[in-house]
């Protein structure tokens, strides 16, 4: 028995968790959703969602560029009452968020993407739906009240043909803009997964036996729900065994890709297209040149190349670049209100959040993502009456102090 299994077996004598609702109820912010998470999820999924690539540099320089932030106040602006209401690519939103997608997360939680989908129209934020998600892009879509708009990601396969399938089945079941991911040519290394072995679904090995006695909650939901896949893709997901679901994956992404691929969806779409992963002024031209009218200044959280740089240290100069021809959103490390203040300050039209969402889901599914909206928009809101502004729009970079030199 190795030192994982005995803590597992020691945590049998530990006291009973507090429920669900009292656990969400008392997160005060979104480190204390993941708290939550950590303890409900086996640990191979908490290194899925927490881990980033290699050495987690650029997975802790995210945090790091939001904690260097200066943030000036106007004092005695009389803001009786915020309105945090906004318009991302002409889909009304309640808060200047979106929800990033996140692939096969029901590893995290067996509701998975329908309980993301409900608890983002209910509290009016888009969610972006995954090509790797675990449950269909239909299903999704018909998860919630007609007429939420909602958008969907894409990865450009090297079957270009899947790919374009995918996109005429997003256009078909209504989502609203398609978002490109650029910055996956390859998956990038993320150690803890290699080391855990982890797969979509997750094996059933002795230590996840013994882990069922830590997280009954996780594993009573996971035996009695199919296992998770890639359901947008399952009839081309090989059945063979020695090929597992996440090997087969890898192989899809292309190495080869190039701006002009980019046609294979603009052929078959009308709607935005918004570029995610661009960390460079050219970049973000390239993008613009090429068709897309957004841009997401993204490092995919940390979890593809090591050492990229923080997205709040490049919004800057891809904002410039880019002017008025794009609308430009941010993701990648953000976890409180300041953080989305900053970027907006900075002339972000809003941010996305990955990781937020999902500790919510793990720790509570679709009342866990509900809570996490409702946090981090009351922290936003507190943010910009301290800050003397009614509405994000009001913010600009006059709002943003420099840092002493010597501070850093
Ligand atoms: C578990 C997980 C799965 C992800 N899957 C995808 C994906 O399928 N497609 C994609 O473009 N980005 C994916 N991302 C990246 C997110 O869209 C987003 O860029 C990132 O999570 C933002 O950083 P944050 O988690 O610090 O908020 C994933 C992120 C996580 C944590
Ligand atoms: C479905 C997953 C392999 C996606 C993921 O982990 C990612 O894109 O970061």
């Amino acid at each position: 028995m190795n030192a994982r299994e005995m803590a597992g077996l020691l945590d049998l004598a530990a006291p009973p968790k507090w429920g669900t609702a009292r656990v969400l109820a008392a997160a005060r912010n979104v480190e204390d959703l993941r708290r939550a998470f950590l303890r409900r999820v086996p640990r191979a999924v908490a290194d899925f969602v927490d881990g980033g690539a290699e050495d987690e540099v650029t997975l802790r320089r995210n945090r790091e560029a939001f904690a260097r932030v200066v943030l000036t106040p106007r004092q005695f602006q009389g803001v009786a009452a915020t309105d945090l209401r906004t318009e991302l690519f002409g889909c009304p939103s309640s808060l200047p968020v979106a929800l990033a997608p996140c692939g096969a997360i029901r590893v995290v939680h067996a509701e998975g993407e329908l309980a993301v989908a409900r608890a983002a129209a209910a509290a009016g934020v888009i969610y972006t739906v995954p090509s790797m998600g675990s449950t269909t892009l239909e299903e999704i879509a018909r998860a919630v009240p007609p007429g939420t708009p909602q958008w969907f990601q894409l990865y450009l396969w090297r079957d270009r043909g899947l790919t374009r399938d995918l996109v005429v089945r997003a256009r078909e079941a209504g989502y609203r803009a398609m978002v490109v991911t650029l910055d996956t040519p390859v998956s990038g290394a993320r150690e803890r997964d290699i080391a855990n072995g982890m797969n979509i679904p997750p094996k059933l090995t002795r230590a996840a036996a013994l882990d069922a006695a830590r997280h009954p909650g996780w594993w009573w939901r996971f035996i009695q729900s199919a296992p998770p896949s890639f359901a947008n893709v399952t009839d081309r997901t090989p059945s063979a065994a020695d090929t597992t679901t996440m090997q087969y994956v890898a192989e899809q992404f292309d190495p080869g890709i190039t701006w002009d691929d980019l046609s294979t969806v603009l052929d078959a779409w009308d709607g935005p297209v918004i570029a995610k992963g661009v960390l460079c002024a050219a970049d973000a031209v390239r993008a613009v040149d090429a068709g897309a009218t957004g841009i997401i200044v993204s490092n995919h959280g940390g979890r593809q190349l090591d050492r990229a740089p923080a997205t709040f240290d490049v919004l800057a100069s891809v904002l410039e670049a880019v002017g008025d021809r794009a609308e430009v959103l941010l993701d990648s490390g953000v976890r409180r209100g300041g953080d989305v203040a900053a970027a907006v300050a900075l002339g972000a039209r809003g941010c996305l959040v990955g990781r937020p969402y999902l500790y919510g889901l793990g720790a509570g599914g679709e009342a866990g993502v509900a809570r996490m909206l409702e946090l981090l928009s009351g922290e936003l809101a507190r943010t910009l009456t301290l800050m003397g502004v009614a509405t994000p729009g009001e913010l600009d970079a006059s709002f943003l102090g420099a840092v002493a030199e010597h501070q850093l």
